[in-house]
């Protein structure tokens, strides 16, 4: 086994004495307050063993990591049905772009830019009993773990500015794509997006796409198809219009947040989870993209 400890350590080492370029996301105000020199790295290898360095073990909010959290519960609620409402092509463009969804009558792109998982939001609003709970014992369960939260000051933060999001659900809406009232699917996105969670915690929920759609306590949640599926659209859109780029630089299907996550994996052999909350120009943390790129590198796996 290669000694990925050190690996971890050569990497945060090497960025810690970079200089850090990147902006911390201010359209959110919550998340103005993080500290641009945060830097945690944590890898979970499918046969159990953990390995992390730096801010690994500290909270943030997972913003758009969530997307795929809310994709998997759809596809588990109404299987390729969602495929009828939303898109599975990558959009070349940034997260939250609108001309785009005109263009196309309201079809989203996918479902990891913003109007594609308001999409996927108002599928859950329809289909769970008490749909923000759900959402969260759903993350819960895949990641073993009742002490993750929804960031109440987050959400509220973002309802408050989230403009560009009410935009994109009344055009859902004024092209009939989304069934229920635009606050209250946009209530439950801006609370899935809040939701708090460390590197660890990531890497543990995200364990279900790198096994098959099996968590860690083998309870099997996904079929074989759906993974793939989620693992294919996390590999060509879970980087906006960085997703080329991300696939080109380290290899691995992955998803990113504005709160400066980044979580990717190696179906059948890991994940790797990294915040560092300063964000490049399109939206992905500066320092998480080049963690990615020097592991994948030094360790020689990526599925390519
Ligand atoms: N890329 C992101 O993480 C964006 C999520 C954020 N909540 C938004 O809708 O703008």
């Amino acid at each position: 086994m290669q000694d990925y400890q050190t690996i971890l350590e050569e990497i945060y080492q090497s960025l810690k004495n970079c200089e850090n370029t990147g902006q911390v996301a201010s359209y959110i105000p919550e998340l103005a307050n993080a500290d641009k020199n945060k830097l945690g790295l944590h890898l979970q290898l499918i046969t159990g063993e953990n390995f992390g360095v730096g801010n690994s073990s500290e909270k943030f909010s997972i913003q758009s990591i969530s997307k795929v959290f809310s994709l998997a519960l759809a596809f588990q609620h109404i299987g390729n049905d969602l495929l009828e409402r939303v898109d599975v092509e990558p959009s070349g463009n940034p997260f939250n772009h609108l001309s785009l969804l005109e263009q196309e009558d309201g079809i989203p792109r996918n479902p990891l830019i913003n109007s594609g998982a308001i999409v996927v939001a108002d599928v859950l609003l329809s289909n769970l009993q008490n749909p923000k709970q759900d959402f969260l014992e759903f993350v819960r369960e895949l990641a073993h773990d009742d002490t993750i939260e929804f960031n109440e000051k987050i959400a509220e933060s973002e309802r408050k500015t989230g403009f560009n999001n009410y935009a994109a659900a009344n055009l859902l809406k004024a092209y009939g794509n989304l069934n229920n009232k635009v606050e209250d699917v946009l209530d439950f996105y801006f609370h899935q997006c809040s939701i708090m969670m460390d590197c660890k915690q990531l890497t543990d929920a995200f364990f279900v796409f790198a096994n098959k759609g099996c968590c860690r306590k083998n309870k099997q949640h996904l079929t074989d198809s759906q993974v793939k599926r989620v693992n294919a659209i996390m590999l060509t859109c879970g980087f906006y219009d960085e997703a080329g780029e991300f696939a080109f630089e380290v290899g691995l299907p992955g998803k990113s947040g504005v709160g400066g996550g980044i979580v990717a994996l190696l179906p059948n052999e890991f994940i790797i989870a990294t915040w560092a909350p300063a964000l490049n120009p399109k939206g992905n943390s500066y320092l998480g993209m080049q963690a990615l790129e020097q592991f994948t590198t030094k360790t020689k796996l990526s599925i390519f």
